[in-house]
């Protein structure tokens, strides 16, 4: 039997929906969600992703910003914006576009961001509260992935979930969040040996490794939930997953295909996490559920 596809697409396109009936609430209290987003130098990618995330907070009526800086910034003159936009009341998330040019320190400009700003969840204290189960902002692309899982109904507690890669921002979050769920987590990455035999436990298995069509049908368990974060531009163009989409569907229970899977979640999860931001800068609780994992 051929595998559900999990939309991400039209999954994000719901949740987008709601959450600009919440952003019209909170305008209604004089709450304006605000997110800025810092861009530093001009790699194509970064320049398209960073319009994608504009393009959607607009439509859901929220406030973004974008601040373009040449590649030559430095370092201290980085930190003095984030000094800024951390005292500015009407900016609510701040994302900083990674990755940054080799003379900036990446962790030194996640860490200046203030906890109170961090939408994209990579702050430690964010990381430290997320791996503890404390509320928090969770990092946008694991957030995606359980969100995914919950809309579907897929339960997680008892599930041997395998995650390959190990990534600051998805393999290792994505691990811990699994394992709050109540899985029994493992990691495999390019120094674990006999990768294959981990590959055919895992009822979960999560693909984060940047590489086309690593994984194959052959490598899956029967009725695994494959998840393919794999964003892999190939010579002709086109998208694809770590995971050969064609193959493995017809062995998997549920699958994500790339694009229109796990990528636009990521965004979506950005926006909540923005709403959110704003929420507690202003003291409003959240009314509706929380989707928070
Ligand atoms: N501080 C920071 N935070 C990030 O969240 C962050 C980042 N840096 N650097 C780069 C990665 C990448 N990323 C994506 C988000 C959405 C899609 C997405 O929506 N992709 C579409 C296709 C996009 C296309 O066609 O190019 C899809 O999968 O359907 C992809 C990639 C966020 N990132």
């Amino acid at each position: 039997m051929s595998a559900h596809i999990i939309n991400g697409r039209e999954l994000a396109d719901d949740l987008r929906a709601q959450m600009k009936d919440e952003v019209s609430k909170l305008h209604e209290q004089g709450i304006y969600p605000s997110l800025t987003v810092v861009l530093v130098g001009e790699n194509p990618a970064s320049l398209s992703y960073v319009k994608g995330k504009e393009r959607a907070s607009k439509k859901i009526g929220m406030h973004s910003n974008l601040i373009q800086l040449p590649a030559s910034t430095s370092e201290q003159q980085l930190l003095g914006l984030i000094d800024q936009l951390n005292n500015d009341t009407t900016v609510h998330g701040i994302l900083v576009q990674l990755p940054l040019p080799s003379h900036i320190s990446e962790d030194i400009i996640i860490e200046a961001i203030s906890p109170a700003k961090d939408v994209d969840g990579f702050h430690p204290i964010s990381i430290g509260r997320m791996i503890a189960g404390k509320d928090t902002f969770l990092p946008c692309t694991p957030y995606g992935i359980m969100t995914m899982l919950d809309e579907k109904g897929i339960t997680v507690e008892g599930k041997h979930a395998v995650i390959l890669g190990r990534s600051r921002i998805v393999g290792k979050p994505i691990g811990q969040m699994l394992l709050n769920r109540h899985a029994t987590v493992t990691y495999c990455h390019s120094r674990t040996k006999q990768l294959d035999r981990y590959l055919q436990q895992a009822d979960i298995l999560i693909v984060a490794i940047g590489q086309a069509h690593f994984i194959t049908d052959k490598q899956i368990k029967e009725d695994a939930v494959v998840i393919d974060v794999g964003i892999n531009r190939l010579e002709d163009g086109s998208i694809v997953g770590d995971v050969d989409f064609d193959s493995a569907k017809e062995k998997a229970s549920y699958i994500t295909p790339v694009p229109k899977g796990v990528g636009p979640m990521t965004i979506t999860m950005l926006l909540q996490n923005t709403i959110k931001a704003a929420r507690q800068m202003n003291q409003v609780t959240n009314g509706s559920t929380s989707r928070d994992g």
